[in-house]
């Protein structure tokens, strides 16, 4: 499996953070940046990440600012991206079954290093549920449509 991860300056200590415990899990990480602590701007790093995702050249995405508001704005406005704002495991976990959501947001200047890992991995190991939230899904892309024509 192979993620797509990327922050603005606000995320950047936690994208660091994660990237050895997504390998850890054996998976593969596309970092798309920032590199470093830097002021930038959060909608750079949501568009390639989300890039990624739609390309089919990384199978999920990670987006990371200092609330992951901006950056998940940013990365939902990719037709076919369904990222996911999550601040529990829970919110992560649901966010997979029912949304399918393929690209988690975080924001690193909310959530603890501890919070962030059980968050990824209760994303990472939910399996989306299909059946009446595929219907829902389907709406959603229905509006994608809608608004590209
Ligand atoms: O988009 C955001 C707010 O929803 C992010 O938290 C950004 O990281 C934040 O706005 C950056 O703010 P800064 O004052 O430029 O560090």
């Amino acid at each position: 499996m192979k993620i797509a991860i990327g922050s603005d300056h606000g995320g950047f200590e936690l994208k660091q953070a994660l990237i050895p415990f997504l390998q850890g899990r054996d998976i593969e990480v596309a970092d798309a940046g920032t590199y470093s602590t830097d002021s930038v701007d959060y909608p750079e790093f949501a568009e390639a990440v989300a890039l990624l995702v739609v390309h089919g050249e990384a199978d999920a995405g990670i987006v990371i600012c200092g609330t992951g508001i901006g950056i998940s704005i940013a990365a939902n406005k990719l037709p076919g991206i369904r990222a996911a704002l999550v601040t529990t495991p829970q919110m992560a976990e649901l966010a997979k079954q029912h949304n399918n959501a393929n690209i988690l947001a975080l924001g690193g200047r909310i959530l603890s290093l501890e919070t962030a890992e059980a968050c990824v991995a209760a994303w990472l190991d939910a399996v989306y549920e299909g059946d009446r939230h595929q219907r829902r899904l389907d709406k959603i892309t229905t509006i994608e449509k809608k608004s590209c024509q």
